[in-house]
């Protein structure tokens, strides 16, 4: 069985405006799951990644990393030191069944990519700027595990129209079930602003990118 809700990701609505999206409010099957994989994310097994000069030709982010899965390979080291839920979850991911269902949800022919899913956590002062994602991104689909997220924290997706993070469409808090169904394009800018110095927790995701090869 999956943990995943197969039905309500193949069935959501893809929104166009400021580009092609889903936001999913309940995206496990129960809420008792959600809440199980949100306390049970990791703690440990993250490596900082940052790039934060100012002599810049891609993309500038700080924020803590822990890959699961890459270029459609299970990294099965890491994943047998996950909880069971957490294992599933990676499980789901990798799925024909998931891929069908956010195919079918965003209308990209996903047969042929790969799947890539890393959990993130955000501490204070961590971010990612506006970007559209590498083109070889078809599809994103991000999943959030805060227990609530106070909008004073900062720290929630942007949903674009431009490269100004002012020029936000959409805002998207990082609450247990949610995710986010993104479809690249060159319009596709989203960004995260810092978490804010008074935020005391860590703004927890799955990052789950479908890349063609
Ligand atoms: O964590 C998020 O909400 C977005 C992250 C993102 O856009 C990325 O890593 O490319
Ligand atoms: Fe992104």
């Amino acid at each position: 069985m999956p943990l995943v809700d197969i039905e309500t990701i193949s069935r959501a609505q893809l929104e166009q405006d400021p580009f092609d999206h889903a936001v999913i409010p309940r995206s496990f099957v129960t809420d008792d799951i959600a809440e199980n994989l949100r306390s049970e994310f990791s703690d440990v097994g993250f490596e900082q990644s940052e790039r934060t000069e100012e002599t810049r030709s891609d993309k500038q982010y700080r924020m803590f990393n822990r890959n699961l899965v890459t270029a459609g390979v299970v990294d099965q080291d890491q994943v047998r030191a996950l909880p069971e839920s957490w294992q599933l979850l990676v499980e789901d991911v990798v799925s024909k069944s998931y891929r069908e269902a956010v195919s079918a949800l965003t209308d990209v022919y996903l047969d042929q990519c790969q799947v890539e899913a890393r959990m993130t956590r955000y501490a204070r002062g961590c971010w990612i700027e506006p970007h559209t994602d590498r083109p070889d991104k078809a599809v994103t689909h991000l999943f959030y595990f805060n227990d609530g997220w106070n909008a004073d924290w900062s720290g929630d997706l942007h949903l674009l129209r431009s490269a100004d993070m002012n020029d936000c469409a959409k805002r998207v808090l990082p609450t247990t079930g949610t995710s986010v169904v993104l479809v690249r394009s060159d319009r596709s800018w989203h960004g995260v602003p810092p978490v804010a110095e008074t935020c005391p927790v860590d703004r927890l995701a799955l990052l789950v990118h479908f890349v063609r090869p």
